[in-house]
């Protein structure tokens, strides 16, 4: 007769859980017949060198100016977006608001260490999570977004701080990886803090913690090992004194006009004979010039490979200069419908949406509005890399032109409707500008609602009427774009969603063609 216990049937894959579950007191045996790769109760360490014996990686300098492109690092922390029930011994039942720890991606599915409640690992569906965004630590005292090494040096070496006085910022060099910057009496170290492939951060290669915060713990116990000790949070103060991004506009020469368009003209030019630079040129008539230093204050910090990045600005005087990186292939609603761009693969659009969907992460992340999402404002450079333009200039002009009796002003099509009928500009109405963006991308640059006018969409888009699927476009893609129209802006997906949604078809489509 059969016991109850018996597994009639199982596979040799679900004969380990099988024996598990119900011969618990026999685990010492089962461990030994199948190892875990990674136990329960640890966190995953590298196999490598004793740790204290091992080469610190010191944090090189930085390269100005780079428009290189790197390949992102693999996450490290996920948040559960929605509740999942385990369907078999593999799997790993899992909370909305559960944070993981990801070991491997596997297909659609991550395989992952559970942070919060009973530590445990399986395998979870990857629609069902997202990247964790940086605020577990974006608020703590020792952590300073978007400064430079030289920034870092001379803020610690200021009077208001003291030997041991650290911080953590972005590294520069190396995107994705940070450094721990130190003074020691009176000088400052640099470590890097890398993440590790499989997911964590270590400064020495054999010592990996799962957060910024462990690991900053660990070496203030140890500092030892990093011969610098970490006291106390580097204090911020003197750093805002001064405005290094202010320059002389002789610096500046102008070459050859790229463009038009609302805030003035855009021109190329060479800054110190030198360096190949954008340069806007601001018609301050229509500006709210109150705003404008606080607008550029925000830009300065915003730091971002998706992002153009800002190198000056000459704001004393008129006319005002922005100066930005060159974008060597213009908008990409010109490129899209230049030869070049009409001969783009479906991979080549689907890299397209993830890039711009991880720069739009990265404001939503910092609670920053665009306001004008479309083709036309984004860039486009060698290797196909896209970077998010004019982010936060839409805001800074002036209230009657943005009013509705001016709707031309407004770009409609692009505008979710509590935007463009009550001036209601959120994250979410950025969603909606993005799903347009999508469109324009699928179809090669295509006008959206061609042959209707403002009105006309105004009115569709309020009985119901969305954009139909380009013909390129996957119906799953399609489904991501109509999720991004729900007139209800609270239903729309939040970027961080979108960019893992994407950036998983991608991956998809990616694998099939190689
Ligand atoms: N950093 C840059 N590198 C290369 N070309 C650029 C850069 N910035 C702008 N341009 C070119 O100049 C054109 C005008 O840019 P601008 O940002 O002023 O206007 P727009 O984004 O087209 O319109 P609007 O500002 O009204 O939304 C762009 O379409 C683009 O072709």
């Amino acid at each position: 007769m059969k016991q109850s216990w018996y597994p009639g049937g199982l596979s040799a894959a679900k004969m380990e859980p099988f024996l598990r579950k119900h011969l618990t007191f026999l685990s010492f045996f089962w461990n030994k017949l199948w190892p875990t790769s990674v136990p329960d109760d640890c966190i995953p360490r590298y196999p490598g060198p004793d740790p204290v014996t091992m080469d610190l990686d010191p944090d090189p300098d930085p390269e100005p100016f780079s428009t290189k492109s790197s390949s992102p690092p693999p996450s490290v922390l996920f948040m559960v977006l929605y509740d999942f029930t385990a369907r078999c011994a593999d799997e790993l039942s899992v909370s909305r608001g559960d944070k993981l720890f990801v070991i491997k991606e596997e297909g659609d599915y991550i395989f992952a260490r559970r942070l919060s409640g009973r530590p445990s690992t399986g395998l979870v569906p990857i629609n069902y999570v997202a990247k964790a965004t940086q605020d577990t630590f974006s608020n703590q005292p020792w952590y300073f977004d978007g400064i430079s090494r030289s920034e870092a040096q001379q803020l610690l070496l200021s009077s208001s701080n003291q030997h041991g006085a650290f911080l953590v910022r972005p590294s520069e060099s190396s995107r994705g990886d940070y450094s721990l910057s130190v003074r020691t009496q009176a000088k400052v170290c640099h470590y890097r803090i890398s993440k590790a492939p499989e997911g964590g951060l270590y400064i020495q290669k054999g010592q990996v913690f799962s957060s910024l915060e462990e690991l900053l713990t660990y070496y203030k116990a140890n500092w030892k090992i990093i011969q610098t000790p970490l006291l106390q949070p580097c204090v911020q103060e003197r750093l805002l004194e001064r405005d290094e991004w202010e320059r002389p506009r002789s610096e500046f020469a102008l070459r050859r006009k790229l463009g038009e368009g609302y805030f003035g003209e855009v021109w190329e030019g060479l800054w110190l004979n030198k360096i190949p630079v954008a340069i806007k040129i601001i018609k301050s008539a229509d500006m709210k010039l109150d705003d404008f230093n606080k607008e550029i204050q925000n830009l300065k910090n915003l730091k971002h490979e998706k992002l153009i990045r800002l190198h000056a600005v000459c704001s004393i005087g008129e006319p005002v200069y922005i100066v930005t990186e060159l974008m060597r292939k213009g908008n990409l609603q010109s490129f899209l419908n230049s030869p070049e761009g009409k001969a783009l693969s479906i991979i080549h659009l689907m890299s397209i949406a993830c890039q711009v969907a991880e720069g739009m992460t990265y404001l939503e992340e910092r609670h920053i509005v665009h306001r004008d999402l479309a083709a036309r404002n984004i860039l486009v450079g060698e290797d196909l890399t896209c970077k998010i333009a004019d982010f936060g200039l839409a805001r800074l002009l002036k209230d009657d032109i943005y009013s509705t009796k001016s709707s031309t002003k407004i770009p409609v099509k692009w505008t979710a409707p509590e935007a463009a009928n009550y001036r209601i500009y959120s994250q979410k109405s950025d969603v909606w500008s993005y799903g347009i963006l999508l469109y324009e991308v699928f179809t090669y640059g295509q006008c959206p609602y061609e042959g209707m006018t403002n009105q006309e969409t105004i009115q569709q888009i309020s009985r119901g009427y969305r954009l139909p699927r380009p013909l390129i476009c996957s119906p799953e893609v399609y489904i991501l774009m109509l999720e991004c129209w729900k007139s209800n802006a609270e239903e729309r997906p939040a970027f961080s969603v979108l960019r893992e949604k994407l950036s998983s078809i991608y991956r998809r489509l990616h694998h099939s063609f190689t």
